[in-house]
């Protein structure tokens, strides 16, 4: 492994997972990252991918460095040619290649500006840090995915089904922020490699990108999606055909009690942060069916099995001029 910035970096996803259901069983804290820096760069909040990075890193021997970027750090030019006489003070090119000198892997958080869908598309900030940079990159999420939740949601549902093929539903839910596309994008692309019945449900306006849910059924009825699921998959996000937009906070939408019923007894999973009785409601976070908590722990694991893939030796990384 190169990099770790989309599902294209992962050659064989079920090996990846069983990996890192192993690094869990151990606890392993293998030597394999001593004299090793982790430097984490963030540009938005975060709780989970901070800290269960961090933890994992440091299972694998590795030093941390974890820098909020978007206060602490000069404002970094992307462009590439651009004419530095505003508010921006350092370009990518330098700061990439300066990092690359203190750090033996860079991780980055860059949420979209969700704005200008072109724009967020380019994936501008991840993608100047893979070019720039002369050490692996991993994407902590960014405009378009988060592959480290992505990875953990598919470890998890690996490690609980009860069926052979289950059935996965993820549900859109109303939230009063405009939020990425990000989690559910690669929450449909790393189920679609797994051998689970995947369902899509949303209101009209809401579906994503079809170049990523390709062939996955999108249904606008919540109700009939969710009979017989095994597990349930509750996000929000904006609109990515009224690009970036809330079209709806329509309340029957929030995932409750009644929804449950119409389950197999499904297990139901959020990235976290949630927000209680908008996007979820407290009788079903607070339920046997809620794994979100154990969810979260796997990001650990999820994360520890990138970082062992990446600090294990592979073909050189040319640098860029
Ligand atoms: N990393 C997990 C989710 C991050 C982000 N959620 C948020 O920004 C929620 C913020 C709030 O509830 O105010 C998202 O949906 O992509
Ligand atoms: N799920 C997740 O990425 O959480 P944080 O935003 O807290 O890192």
């Amino acid at each position: 492994m190169n990099n770790y910035i989309d599902l294209t970096d992962i050659e064989d996803l079920q090996e990846l997972i069983k990996e890192a259901l192993q690094l869990k069983k151990e606890n392993s804290a293998a030597n394999l990252g001593k004299g090793k820096t982790l430097g984490m760069l963030f540009f938005n909040p975060s709780l989970r991918t901070r800290l269960s990075t961090e933890k994992a890193a440091k299972l694998l021997g590795m030093d941390v460095m974890v820098m909020n970027a978007a206060n602490d750090g000069w404002a970094l030019e992307f462009e590439d040619g651009a004419v530095m006489n505003s508010d921006k003070a350092e370009h990518i090119k330098e700061a990439a290649a300066v990092l690359s000198q203190y750090c033996d892997i860079i991780a980055v958080r860059a949420f979209p500006g969700l704005k200008d869908r072109d724009k967020d598309e380019m994936e501008l900030v991840m993608n100047s840090f893979k070019k720039y940079a002369s050490v692996p990159v991993i994407n902590l999420e960014s405009a378009t995915g988060h592959p480290l939740q992505g990875l953990t949601d598919a470890l998890t549902i690996t490690e609980l089904k009860s069926s052979k093929k289950p059935k996965v539903v993820l549900t859109w839910a109303p939230h009063p922020k405009a939020l990425p596309q990000s989690v559910p994008n690669s929450f449909v692309e790393f189920m679609q490699k797994l051998d689970v019945d995947l369902v899509i449900t949303n209101p009209e306006g809401y579906d994503l990108n079809q170049d990523i849910t390709k062939d996955t059924p999108v249904i606008h009825d919540q109700e009939s999606a969710l009979k017989n699921a095994d597990f349930v998959y509750v996000k929000n996000w904006s609109s990515y055909k009224t690009y970036g937009t809330i079209l709806s906070t329509d309340v029957s939408w929030t995932f409750g009690a009644k929804k449950l019923e119409l389950t197999r007894n499904a297990k139901v999973m959020h990235c976290l942060p949630v927000r209680r009785n908008v996007v979820i409601d407290d009788a079903v976070l607070d339920s046997e069916n809620s794994i979100v908590i154990h969810q979260a722990n796997n990001r650990t694991f999820a994360a520890q099995a990138v970082l062992k893939r990446l600090l294990s030796p592979s073909a050189p990384k040319e640098k860029v001029k």
